[in-house]
């Protein structure tokens, strides 16, 4: 019989002495801290607060505050490109290695927030071979032969957007019915339908769960393991297994319909290859819920912010107005996507909006593989294990690859593509010189809201055509204005960055033109 800590004689032998549990865990956690701080530790070269050297359980708090990205600009500017955040993590911001770190396999942030260690959509998967092997039917269904049988969904639920908009144009809240809008694509393309929000708005959101417990969630992406035990306690991981269930649902129901079109599930299920057998189930329903957390949020934020844009920079938003009204007077069909590639100016204002507010600041993380090779890239050598954040935002507001980098300018994508001269270019809006008061910069290497390489954002194309389609029907429809009294300055204010860089109120009113 063995004696507890108070002195009780504890039911059964562990087969060692309870006294020194506590003494023991003491030296344990001192000896875990030494080393993280000595000078044998793999990442003892790279700069950084001392506080984030000893443990993860500091930084993952913090990033409860909303503002990682602002908070890792300002660690890059003390520290410099390469910052240790973390006892066992880098936040990199050199472009010169950037291309070569695309390839390194996902981290093991998913583990925390999809709770499970086995349990993973493929953006979670860290082995590289089976996520090559994920990967490929959401190639497929995001190539372009399949974005062309997308084209037609966008175009119906874009003429019912515009329909609302006629309806309410006194007061329109551009960001809720962009919400709506994406919300409402996604469950066609991806399940062949489920959800009507345009139509009888939030109240009948079968997705409502998302976007809660968000600060939970960035908590259990930086610290994984208590992801793992998070999914244990009663309601800790109530909206995630919501997702689960509710994709489980629409899941079980497109796959008893079959194919009525040729939807994204007709290449997640194989469907388009009647030999290779269909995946588990368990696959399709996580990869469902990765269609809506991945596809929705992110494109919607993007729209939001690109008008929010417009209505701040009236000189942008004639420019714009002029591209539309040339390749979409009103006698041409608004959701044809077929001039889209000759819009170079449409192309600049959502790049720079990218730009300026990446809807996924952070960008995905990545891992060196614990039992592989370390990687090494120029002279940059990251031991094997290191977790790697290579932050969208950071890149896009580093002033060595864009001038001015906190200043909307879409004329820079002209310029750096070759479509207009320097010294033709509009100047960013509000300048009062001839001319930029310093040296032009364009680092297109550094311009990476999608992520990158072989795990890099799989929806790009596919975003850029919602993107393109809503903004181009819009404009071609209607004259936007910002609603009487509204303030910009409160767009700007309490922009909180969790997974996305969150969604803030557009109020305006609208003009049929
Ligand atoms: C403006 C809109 C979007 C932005 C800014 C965006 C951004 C990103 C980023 C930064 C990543 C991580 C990439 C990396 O680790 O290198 C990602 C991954 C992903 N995105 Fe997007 N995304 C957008 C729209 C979409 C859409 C419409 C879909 C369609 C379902 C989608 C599906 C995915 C998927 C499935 C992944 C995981 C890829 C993988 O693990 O191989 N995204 N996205």
């Amino acid at each position: 019989m063995v004696e507890s800590i108070s002195g009780a004689a504890l039911p059964f032998d562990w087969g060692y002495d309870a006294r020194l549990v506590i003494p023991l865990s003491i030296v344990l956690i001192l000896s875990t801290l030494i080393y993280r701080l000595s000078p044998v530790h793999p990442l003892c070269k790279f700069p950084g607060p001392l506080w984030r050297r000893i443990s993860m359980i500091g930084p993952a708090y913090s990033a409860t505050n909303g503002r990682i990205p602002q908070d890792v600009r300002s660690l890059h500017d003390q520290y410099g490109d390469i910052v240790r955040t973390g006892p066992n993590e880098l936040h990199i911001r050199d472009p010169t290695v950037l291309a070569a770190l695309w390839s390194v396999p996902r981290g093991p942030g998913f583990i925390g927030t999809s709770l499970s260690r086995t349990r993973q959509p493929m953006v979670g998967i860290q082995n590289p071979d089976e996520h090559q092997r994920r990967r490929r039917p959401w190639t497929r269904g995001m190539g372009p032969v399949a974005l062309k049988e997308y084209e037609h969904i966008i175009a119906k639920r874009g003429q019912q957007l515009m329909e609302r908009f006629e309806e309410n144009k006194e007061e329109v809240s551009l960001d809720q019915w962009f919400h709506y809008f994406v919300f409402d694509f996604m469950s066609d393309m991806a399940f062949g339908g489920g959800t009507e929000l345009l139509r009888n708005g939030e109240r009948s959101n079968p997705w409502s769960m998302l976007g809660k417990s968000l600060q939970i969630v960035v908590v259990f992406s930086r610290l994984p393991w208590l992801g793992v035990y998070g999914g244990y306690i009663p309601g800790a991981g109530r909206a995630l297994r919501a997702l689960q269930s509710r994709s489980s649902e629409f899941t079980a129901q497109r796959v008893k319909r079959g194919s009525t079109t040729r939807d994204l599930f007709y290449y997640l299920n194989n469907e388009d290859l009647p030999n290779v057998q269909p995946p588990p189930p368990n696959h399709l329903i996580d990869d469902g819920v990765l269609a809506i957390v991945g596809g929705t949020d992110t494109t919607a934020i993007t729209l939001t912010n690109l008008f929010y844009f417009l209505l701040t920079h009236p000189d942008v938003y004639t420019a714009l107005q002029g591209e539309v009204d040339k390749f979409y007077p009103p006698e041409e069909d608004g959701f044809n996507p077929k001039y889209h590639r000759d819009m170079t100016y449409l192309q600049a204002v959502i790049n720079e909006t990218l730009r300026v507010f990446p809807p996924n600041p952070m960008g995905g993380q990545r891992q060196v593989l614990p039992n592989g090779p370390p990687v090494i890239v120029n002279n940059l050598h990251i031991p094997p294990g290191t977790v790697i954040w290579l932050s969208p935002y950071t890149y896009h507001r580093d002033p060595r690859s864009f001038t001015l980098p906190d200043t909307f300018w879409p004329e820079r994508w002209l310029i750096a593509s070759g479509h207009t001269k320097l010294e033709d270019a509009r100047l960013p809006t509000g300048s009062t010189g001839s001319h930029i008061p310093v040296e032009f910069v364009h680092n297109d290497t550094a311009f990476c809201p999608f992520g990158g390489g072989p795990i890099g954002c799989v929806g790009k194309g596919l975003a850029l055509l919602e993107i393109r389609t809503v903004t181009c029907a819009l404009l071609q429809k209607f004259d936007v204005r910002t609603r009487h009294g509204w303030d910009s300055q409160e767009y700007l204010k309490n922009m909180k960055t969790f997974v996305t860089s969150g969604r803030r109120p557009l109020p305006v009113t609208l003009t049929l033109r």
